[in-house]
């Protein structure tokens, strides 16, 4: 994310776009099946500044990668009741870390965001961003705890946003502000769908542009109006005015990654 004149910038390509290498970012694989594109995903891996395997999601990267080179992660984190003990050693052998997260009042995926803030700190490293592999997908309370990490994320990292990245979706809070968010001619043209959601709290005021269900200084709240299965007018840049924190969350078609 770029700040000028306090609108916050956001460009799903910088995500989407395997060969920027200008995005600096820490990638997060969650216990879910991987299904995504296995170059797109690699591309991602390989770019990544850091690479965490979180419990059960060592055995999914492990398998999806199996016998290929360059799979072994920096960190791996949780409280390792997921992770198989073959998997493990394996990653261990290579000079994975191995970081047990055993507090059971935050789930793997937050004390991974703990770790990587630990990790880049102690390496001096700046990240623009970090994206973690996660269908939204197979347990509801799961679904909701990963947003809520969304939400703690700001206490952890500070001002560096988490990205949840899945096969069609990719997902990120818009705290409070103005914000212009470039999704890029293919998705408009392919005219996926996008949502913006408060979760948590009703916001007030919220107005966009770029889409096809615009809002005007309207209120959205659970009980009353939340913005799902909405889409593009046309325009690549989606704006939005917002006095609360939303989720935003848009569709991934296949031609984008
Ligand atoms: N069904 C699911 N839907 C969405 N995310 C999931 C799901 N299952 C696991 N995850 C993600 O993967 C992370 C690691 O999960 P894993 O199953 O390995 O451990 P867990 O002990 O069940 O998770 P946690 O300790 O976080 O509850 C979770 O913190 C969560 O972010
Ligand atoms: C009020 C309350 N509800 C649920 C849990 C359980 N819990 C939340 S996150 C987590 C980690 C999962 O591996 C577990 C067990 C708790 N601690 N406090």
């Amino acid at each position: 994310m770029n700040c000028s004149a306090a609108v916050n910038h956001w460009n799903a390509l910088d995500i989407l776009d395997a060969g920027n290498v200008l995005f600096r970012f820490g990638f997060l694989i969650l216990n879910q099946p991987i299904n995504i594109q296995r170059d797109f995903v690699c591309s991602l891996w390989n770019r990544a500044s850091v690479r965490v395997t979180v419990d059960g999601g060592a055995n999914r990267w492990f398998h999806f990668l199996q016998g290929t080179d360059s799979i072994t992660p920096e960190l791996i984190t949780g409280d390792m009741d997921s992770i198989k003990q073959t998997v493990l050693t394996y990653f261990k052998s290579k000079g994975a870390e191995v970081i047990p997260t055993p507090d059971q009042n935050e789930t793997d995926f937050t004390k991974a965001l703990r770790c990587i803030h630990r990790y880049i700190t102690s390496k001096n490293l700046q990240l623009d961003g970090v994206i973690a592999v996660c269908e939204t997908s197979g347990r509801l309370d799961q679904i909701l705890a990963n947003l809520n990490t969304l939400y703690k994320a700001k206490d952890i990292l500070g001002n560096i946003p988490v990205y949840q990245l899945a096969k069609n979706s990719l997902t990120w809070l818009l705290p409070p502000g103005s914000h212009q968010i470039n999704v890029g001619d293919v998705i408009v043209q392919a005219g996926g769908w996008c949502s913006l959601v408060p979760l948590g709290a009703g916001v007030e005021h919220v107005t966009t542009t770029g889409l096809k269900w615009n809002l005007n200084n309207q209120v959205l709240e659970f009980g009353r109006m939340i913005s799902t299965s909405n889409t593009y007018s046309g325009n690549p840049v989606v704006t939005v005015e917002t006095s609360g924190t939303l989720v935003w969350s848009m569709e991934l078609c296949d031609d984008a990654t």
